[in-house]
């Protein structure tokens, strides 16, 4: 039997990822050490390997295969389009994507006007003003603490994720439009589907089984 490697999002996910996959039978106590730098983790009774990434790479990592399963919220699957199958949602990491700002900067949106949208997802941003609301925008791409753009004046609004809305309420901001809701999916290489079905199959089965 070969192995299947899991491609896993460090950072938020990971313990909650971990966590659901304990709770079908598959364990990787290695993984827990948080002292650890080895980046790749190997179950011999279970025939599995882990390893962690950058959120934003593991689409990558599942669309060459490189990994056979990947754990990642949908906004990072929505913004990196790779060639892969979302096989479930995992229900955990839930939040949404939205386009926040002052509440001064609503007319601008309903207006059509050519404005200024800050973000560090810029495909989600363009395929929601050009597909959706068939505005043209200028995207601004940051790499985090998107919050600041309006309050300084780099842009109009900002197209980023809200889980409690403290980050925007504690900034004079407010969620202006909601673009979708976002959770943790498991998505598989178009390859391994086939060639591992059993398997894979099996593991979407016992995870229906343990999410609410
Ligand atoms: N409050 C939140 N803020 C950001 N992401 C959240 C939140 N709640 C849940 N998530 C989910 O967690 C995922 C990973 O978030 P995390 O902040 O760990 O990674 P990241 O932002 O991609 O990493 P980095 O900070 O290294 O760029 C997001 O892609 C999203 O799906
Ligand atoms: O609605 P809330 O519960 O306040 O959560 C949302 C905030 O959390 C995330 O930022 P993160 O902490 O990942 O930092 P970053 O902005 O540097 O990416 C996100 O980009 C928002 O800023």
């Amino acid at each position: 039997m070969r192995y299947l490697t899991f491609a896993l999002a460090k950072g938020r996910l990971a313990k909650k990822t971990l966590s659901i996959l304990e709770r079908i039978g598959i364990t990787c106590e290695e993984m827990k050490d948080p002292n650890s730098r080895k980046l790749i983790f190997v179950n011999e009774e279970l025939k599995l390997k882990f390893f962690l990434s950058k959120a934003t790479d593991v689409p990558t990592y599942v669309e060459y295969g490189a990994a056979d399963i990947g754990v990642v919220g949908k906004d990072t699957i929505m913004e990196e389009g790779r060639k892969l199958y979302e096989v479930i949602d995992l229900g955990l990491g839930k939040c949404r994507m939205c386009v926040a700002g002052p509440a001064s900067a609503k007319d601008l949106l309903n207006h059509g006007e050519l404005i200024r949208v800050a973000t560090k997802y810029p495909n989600i941003a363009k395929d929601y003003f050009y597909n959706v609301k068939h505005q043209t925008v200028e995207i601004i791409k940051l790499n985090g603490s998107i919050e600041l753009a309006p309050i300084v004046g780099l842009s109009e609004v900002i197209v980023d994720i809200v889980e409690t809305g403290s980050t925007l309420r504690e900034n004079g901001l407010e969620v202006l439009e909601e673009i979708c809701p976002l959770s943790a999916r498991m998505v598989v290489n178009q390859v391994s589907m086939k060639m591992e079905h059993e398997r894979i199959q099996k593991l979407i089965t016992d995870l229906k089984g343990v999410i609410g």
